[in-house]
């Protein structure tokens, strides 16, 4: 049968990059969605505003909700310290497996602990599983009509503490309206808007950063 989306960026990956070098993973992939075929990546230009928040923040405890092939894990792992990890969370098991090997490929397999499984389940065990108390980061970019269930669901689960740092993917195209309604009105969110384009093309797309205040 046909093979999936996912695995052609994998075969791309493991035929072009250089193994253990995240920076060429990520090219690889950047290269092959823009010149072969499209892929919902965070991509390049937005991958620059969300490494620039990743190093300003510099987490010691980091999530992402929505793995995808693994683009965005790649990306943030390279930029933490030693000793610190990404969790990143993944529902569906095909988008997982072509995702832990490109994580292997890139050599981050240390620094990124893939769990499969829907957010709104695992959130609520996060500290039990994870051995964590509060997040530093998060990075959202799953089903756009889940940010906003799941911001209040870490809220709930106080995996949130005073300064934790909240980036959105996509809250212009496909949008997150009831997301960003929610971050720039309540009084507990710092928010700010950084216009981009959604990736590989020249569509208006942005990241909202928001800034839990507690
Ligand atoms: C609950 N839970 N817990 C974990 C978890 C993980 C997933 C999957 O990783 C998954 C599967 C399918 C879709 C997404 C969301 N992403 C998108 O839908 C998207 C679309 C576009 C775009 C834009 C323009 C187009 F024309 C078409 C697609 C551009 C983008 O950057 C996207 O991120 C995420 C899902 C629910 C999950
Ligand atoms: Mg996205």
């Amino acid at each position: 049968t046909r093979s999936t989306r996912p695995q052609r960026l994998l075969k791309a990956v493991q035929k072009k990059a250089i193994k253990g070098d995240p920076q060429s993973v990520i090219s690889t992939i950047d290269y092959f969605c823009r010149h072969s075929e499209w892929a919902m990546n965070v991509g390049d230009e937005k991958g620059a505003i969300l490494d620039s928040v990743v190093c300003e923040v510099s987490p010691s405890t980091a999530l992402e909700l929505g793995t995808y092939c693994g683009y965005s894990a790649v990306r943030i792992a390279r930029l933490l310290p030693p000793g610190t990890k990404l969790i990143t969370l993944e529902f569906n098991p095909d988008y997982a497996a072509v995702a832990r090997q490109i994580i292997e490929y890139s050599g981050l397999q240390d620094k990124i602990c893939l769990v499969e499984g829907a957010s709104g389940d695992l959130i609520p065990k996060m500290q039990e599983l994870f051995g964590i108390k509060t997040l530093d980061f998060v990075f959202l970019d799953h089903w756009k009509d889940r940010y906003l269930p799941d911001i209040k669901l870490l809220e709930e689960c106080q995996l949130l503490r005073k300064g934790s740092i909240l980036l959105a993917d996509n809250v212009i195209c496909p949008g997150t309206p009831d997301y960003l309604e929610y971050v720039r009105n309540s009084p507990r969110y710092e928010s700010k808007y950084f216009k981009s384009h959604l990736e590989y093309t020249k569509v208006e797309d942005g990241l909202e950063k928001s800034v839990f205040l507690g």
